[in-house]
């Protein structure tokens, strides 16, 4: 071992059968002692250079992510048979359903199953033999917030990566390539690749990948069709870079190779939290902006598209709007707090940690606005909710601002009605609960029904409030809608879809997210 000083601390050189630098006390405090880079020198087990030609590839976990990408590798890679795996036997039913009754609602999802499905895709609940025949292997599988413990309410829940990485370990008899494809804190490659090591029968080797997922939900097959970048990291040793060619190669099928980018691994892992957590700033910038707006007559979608033509700034992910949701966003922000409070920046943790909070305020917000506007009280009157899903074109609940909405409706002791084209009304129910976790079931559902139609929705209703901007809600008959409600009837639009002239003309009062109410 060789000892020296540098500028954030005292670095060792350990020889572990790779030899790695570690730094054993450093300025940064907690976030130690971790390998940070390993140097150029052969390993063990001996290893080719050339990279794996890969001809079979595992996904554990059939989720959002999972089931998409691996079924367009699947369409695009004809040579190569995957696999995609799953613990939950309801999920992969779905998948295998005869009549592409699957479990996730995507666009063109459908038709990438249909034409590659028993070719060469295969969703199976037999783990161990899926992982022990293939050469890379995707780790797909839920990285949530932690409910309890160290880092609660902000951490990531690595409990399933590490599961997988486990499971991988005990059953695999070849070596592999290992693929992070989750979400996942900084330096989980690194944890992944000690279990492994550690975990694993003599004389294999593991050679861990960060490959994370940009997709988004509702455009997922585009976005996998044709990604603006395919982002790999790997250790910057020969062999992590042999690595990061095979999966080049695979992308390489159908993605330019100039939309492939590689980079070192740890690079990789933050960058899919920095993309998120900016993605996420523009939506809590320009919803800021929406609160001005609405104070001082300023119009939002004006602001976002003088602000968006300049080539700087860019005109997209400026939508004022109801709030973000998603099961990435805020997960990936208090990831990003989590670990620069780690890293003892607090100015850093707490800069990330406003975007969630005005979200929050966002949300709070419309729907005091949605009291205010009804005379101070919601109070036993009928409020239409529309929308469920998160954004438009997913049946994906997770986060929904939808469902903090109702929440705050239910807690005013108003009655909700509640139509969403995809979301499946156990989900709704689900959700609900777990919103309300002192409420009983029961009790919700006697201030909740879900409806068939946006229509029957607002039906008797005092408002309608659009929370998720399904374009189903702007062809809706609104004169019909006008005609079965209360008066004075209300729309509240928290997505900015619907034409403000047009329903008042009818003798809707209309309130816009990021209007003022009389403008
Ligand atoms: N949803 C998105 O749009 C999106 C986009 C990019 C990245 N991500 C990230 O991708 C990861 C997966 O997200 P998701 O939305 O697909 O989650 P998901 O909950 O839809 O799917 C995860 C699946 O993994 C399975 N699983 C968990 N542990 C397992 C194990 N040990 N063995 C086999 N199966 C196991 C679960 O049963 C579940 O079906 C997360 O880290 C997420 O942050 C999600
Ligand atoms: O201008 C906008 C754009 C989006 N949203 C909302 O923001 C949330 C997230 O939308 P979007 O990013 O389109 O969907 P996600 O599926 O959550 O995708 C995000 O999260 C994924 C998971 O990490 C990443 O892979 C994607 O790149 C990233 O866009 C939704 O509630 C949208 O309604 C707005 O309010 N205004």
């Amino acid at each position: 071992m060789i000892d020296f000083q540098g500028e954030h601390g005292r670095w060792s050189i350990f020889s572990l059968g790779k030899r790695e630098v570690r730094r054993v006390s450093s300025n940064w405090g907690a976030f130690n002692p971790k390998p940070l880079l390993h140097l150029d020198v052969p390993s063990f087990p001996p290893y080719s250079m050339a990279p794996v030609n890969v001809k079979k590839i595992c996904c554990i976990g059939a989720g959002y992510v999972g089931g998409p990408t691996c079924a367009v590798i699947a369409l695009k890679c004809p040579h190569i048979q995957v696999t995609i795996v799953d613990l939950n036997q309801a999920r992969i039913d779905a998948w295998n359903s005869p009549d592409y009754a699957l479990p996730i609602y995507e666009p063109g999802l459908v038709d990438v199953v249909r034409v590659a499905r028993g070719r060469n895709l295969f969703f199976s609940t037999s783990i161990d033999v899926a992982v022990q025949e293939a050469d890379l292997i995707f780790v797909s599988v839920n990285t949530p917030t932690k409910k309890s413990g160290v880092g609660a309410g902000f951490a990531a829940d690595l409990n399933y990566v590490e599961s997988a990485t486990r499971h991988i370990a005990a059953v695999a008899t070849s070596s592999k390539i290992v693929v992070e494809k989750s979400t996942v804190p900084m330096r989980t490659a690194e944890s992944m690749r000690t279990i492994l090591e550690a975990n694993s029968k003599p004389g294999l080797r593991f050679d861990i990948l960060s490959n994370p997922e940009f997709l988004a939900e509702g455009t997922a097959i585009d976005d996998l069709f044709a990604p603006d970048r395919v982002l790999i990291g790997s250790l910057q040793t020969p062999e992590g870079k042999s690595a990061c060619q095979s999966l080049t190669n695979v992308y390489a099928n159908w993605v330019p190779v100039d939309r492939i980018l590689t980079v070192g691994v740890w690079s990789s892992e933050l960058s899919k939290l920095a993309a998120n957590a900016m993605l996420a700033q523009r939506i809590s910038s320009i919803n800021a902006l929406s609160a001005i707006c609405e104070a001082t007559g300023a119009n939002i979608e004006e602001v976002a598209h003088a602000v968006g033509r300049d080539t700087r700034v860019g005109p997209k992910f400026l939508r004022a709007s109801v709030g973000f949701g998603g099961s990435c966003f805020q997960k990936d922000i208090l990831n990003l707090v989590y670990l620069s409070e780690s890293l003892h920046l607090p100015e850093v943790a707490a800069y990330w940690r406003q975007v969630v909070t005005l979200n929050e305020y966002q949300k709070r917000r419309f729907s005091k606005r949605v009291v205010d506007t009804l005379f101070n009280t919601i109070t036993n009157k009928n409020i239409a909710v529309l929308g469920f899903a998160f954004k438009a074109d997913t049946g994906d609940t997770r986060e929904s601002p939808a469902i903090t909405l109702i929440r705050d409706f239910l807690s005013e002791r108003a009655h909700v009605t509640v139509y969403d084209p995809q979301v499946e009304v156990s989900q709704i129910w689900f959700d609900l609960s777990e919103a309300l976790p002192d409420v009983p079931l029961e009790q919700i559902k006697k201030q909740v029904t879900i409806a068939n139609t946006a229509l029957s929705a607002a039906q008797n209703s005092e408002a309608v409030v659009v929370a998720t901007e399904w374009k189903e809600f702007r062809d809706i008959d609104w004169r019909a809608v006008y005609d079965t409600m209360k008066k004075p009837a209300f729309v509240f639009d928290g997505r900015m879809i619907l034409d403000r002239d047009a329903l008042r003309e009818i003798g809707f009062e209309v309130m816009t997210i990021g209007r003022g109410d009389q403008l």
